[in-house]
């Protein structure tokens, strides 16, 4: 139980203590992207800026992408405080150190932007030097910083680690119906999954998340998962007792 995996860790799951216990003691190599919609949101409101969403992305004007960075890099250097003290020495980084996430920006929503280059040999060093790299979805165009949405971010990086995506967040998996986790789907290919859309199953923050694990398929992951953020969570997912796999 010691595959190498890309967790994509949640915003609405920070600080769960349950969550940074299952991250510290996973006994395999591990490289983490982290969310933080809802700081972004508090941050943003403690501004007084509103946030408007687009297919689940936040529409963010320039003059809100210095709020979503600090609370996203907060968060960040919590979650890698969190991990150092129980036993996993991380590291919070963006996109903009060593200049590792390349990005482009989407028409229309502001400072969006999807992942379009990954260094993954700045993250492979890390790990070899026994360091867990942990990212913010903050990218780079020649512009300057783009947000990224986190679950997009994270299906770039497994594909170009060519490793398996595990999107952990507040709820079982993919439900056929969203308000029961009774109904948990276990398996996804990419043609189920565009049935589900067409019937409006999928909402929300589940959007650009059953997307990224498509995303990550594509570009060389060999499975993704969407599953919850508990303890026990990733070797039920391996076990594929936990969560929703998606395989191509
Ligand atoms: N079909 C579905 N099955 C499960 N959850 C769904 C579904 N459709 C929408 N959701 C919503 O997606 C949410 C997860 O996305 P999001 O809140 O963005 O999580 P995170 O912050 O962890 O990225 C769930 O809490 C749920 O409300
Ligand atoms: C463009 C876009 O939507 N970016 C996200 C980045 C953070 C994120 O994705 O956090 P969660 O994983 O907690 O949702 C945002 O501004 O909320």
């Amino acid at each position: 139980m010691s595959e190498a995996l890309l967790v994509k860790v949640g915003g609405s799951l920070r600080g769960a203590e349950a969550l940074l216990s299952e991250l510290a003691a996973y006994p395999g190599p591990l490289v983490l992207v982290h969310g933080g919609g809802p700081e972004i949101g508090a941050w943003l409101k403690r501004l007084g800026y509103e946030s408007r969403f687009v297919g689940g992305l936040r529409v963010t004007p320039p003059e809100h992408l210095e709020a979503v960075e600090m609370a996203l890099y907060l968060t960040g250097k919590r979650l890698a405080e969190g991990l150092s003290r129980r036993g996993r020495k991380a590291l919070a980084l963006s996109g903009r150190d060593a200049l590792c996430l390349k990005g482009r920006a989407l028409p229309g929503l502001g400072r969006v932007g999807e992942v379009v280059g990954v260094e993954a040999g700045l993250l492979l060093d890390l790990l070899e030097k026994g360091y867990t790299p942990l990212l913010a979805p903050i990218a780079l165009d020649e512009e300057g910083p783009l947000n990224v949405n986190a679950d997009t971010a994270a299906g770039a990086v497994a594909g170009a680690l060519g490793w398996p995506a595990v999107f952990l967040t507040d709820v079982e998996g993919v439900y056929r119906d969203p308000k029961d986790p009774k109904t948990r789907l276990a398996h996804l290919t990419p043609e189920a999954v565009a049935a589900l859309k067409e019937e409006g199953v999928v909402q929300g923050g589940m959007i650009p998340k059953v997307e990224a694990a498509l995303f990550a398929l594509r570009a060389g992951a060999p499975w993704a998962a969407i599953a919850k953020g508990e303890r026990g969570v990733l070797e039920a997912v391996l076990r594929k007792e936990a969560g929703t796999r998606f395989t191509p």
